[in-house]
């Protein structure tokens, strides 16, 4: 059996604007998908995945990836499960030239769903090398990446930047501006997460963007302007010493950033009540700074507070199902001892 796992992440600056050419600066935060990987005698593929939940709902299915299975899970999220997991494992083949190799799969994942963390690109990065490494063969974790932004691309019919795969496999803070991708510097950043419970469908919120960029020329300067903010930030973390705790300084300037960005978003239609609702609770609380963070449309929001203020607010905010504190992951992809 081998295992790996790989972590989730949160945007400090730039997704959506990262689909057209734009630099964001995603980083890997310590909530993990572990992918377990068994050969089998055949070239059937059987999966577990144990944490597909959605509202609340836990369920365990399994079968050969030609049977659906029979479970109490809406059909879109099985089949996009099964589709990443197929994905992964057509990429792991691939790398090892190995076609007709089959396996027993089993996806543990303590990344909301759907929710911006990036959980379906912990679970292709996880997958594949999990898959490739049963098979006898080690890539390098920019492989990996590279095969898992294959897959993503694939599965989300194009609409896909090497933002989350790159940083998951990677770790740490990283820079992504179309095919140029690459790790960064950057202090351990006090990041606040807030969760509404909900999800996004990443590719429709990608699409109604395009569109909007495509009909006026102010919602293609606010794309341009995401990426202007972007370079901004990132010039202050490339002052910042890494190896020392982030002053207030930094954090006031990286927030004024995170806050301008979440209204950037919000113009461009991917915010929402709830996402709207658990920002200003951080900044009332104190945050220097908070934004939604991924797709949008539900899920996630980060925030910027080395106290526990802004984690405790959201606690008692209605929107806010779940708050808890994500440290920057150093770790990308990594295999785990069972
Ligand atoms: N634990 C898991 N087990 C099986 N499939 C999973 C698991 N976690 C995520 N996935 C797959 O990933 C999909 C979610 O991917 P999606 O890109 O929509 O959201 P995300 O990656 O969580 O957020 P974002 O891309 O906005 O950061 C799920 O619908 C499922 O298909
Ligand atoms: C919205 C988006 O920018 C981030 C989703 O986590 C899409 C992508 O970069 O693939
Ligand atoms: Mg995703």
């Amino acid at each position: 059996m081998t295992t790996c796992s790989a972590p989730g992440k949160v945007y400090l600056f730039g997704e959506h604007a990262v689909v057209y050419g734009e630099p964001a600066v995603p980083c890997a935060v310590e909530r993990r998908a572990r992918v377990s990987v068994e050969p089998r005698e055949d070239d059937r593929v059987r999966v577990d995945a144990a944490d597909l939940s959605l509202d609340g709902f836990t369920v365990t299915w399994g079968g050969s990836i030609d049977d659906r299975p029979d479970v109490d899970v809406p059909a879109p999220l099985l089949a996009a499960a099964m589709e990443y997991i197929e994905a992964a494992v057509d990429q792991a083949r691939a790398a090892a030239a190995a076609p007709d190799a089959g396996f027993d799969i089993t996806v543990e994942s303590d990344i909301p769903l759907g929710a911006g963390l990036g959980s379906s690109a912990a679970v292709v990065v996880a997958g594949i090398d999990a898959a490739t490494r049963a098979l006898g063969t080690e890539l390098p974790p920019e492989e990996v990446a590279r095969r898992a932004y294959e897959a993503e691309y694939e599965v989300q019919d194009g609409q896909a930047s090497r933002a989350d795969t790159y940083c998951s496999a990677m770790g740490g803070a990283v820079r992504v501006e179309g095919d140029d991708t690459r790790t960064i510097d950057a202090p351990a950043l006090p990041f606040v997460v807030g969760y509404d419970g909900g999800a996004g469908d990443t590719g429709e919120l990608v699409a109604g963007v395009r569109a909007l960029r495509e009909e006026h020329a102010f919602a293609a300067d606010t794309v341009e302007t995401v990426g202007d903010l972007t370079r901004e930030g990132e010039r202050l973390l490339a002052e910042a010493d890494p190896d020392a705790p982030p002053s207030e300084a930094l954090l006031a300037d990286l927030g004024e950033l995170m806050d301008f960005n979440h209204g950037l978003l919000a113009a461009l239609g991917v915010s929402s009540r709830s996402l709207d609702a658990m920002v200003w609770a951080a900044r009332e609380a104190g945050a220097h700074g908070a934004k939604l963070t991924g797709a949008g449309g539900g899920g996630c929001t980060v925030a910027l507070d080395p106290t526990d203020e802004t984690e405790h607010a959201l606690g008692y905010t209605a929107e806010c199902e779940q708050s808890f504190r994500a440290e920057l992951a150093t770790e990308g992809v990594r295999v785990e001892d069972r």
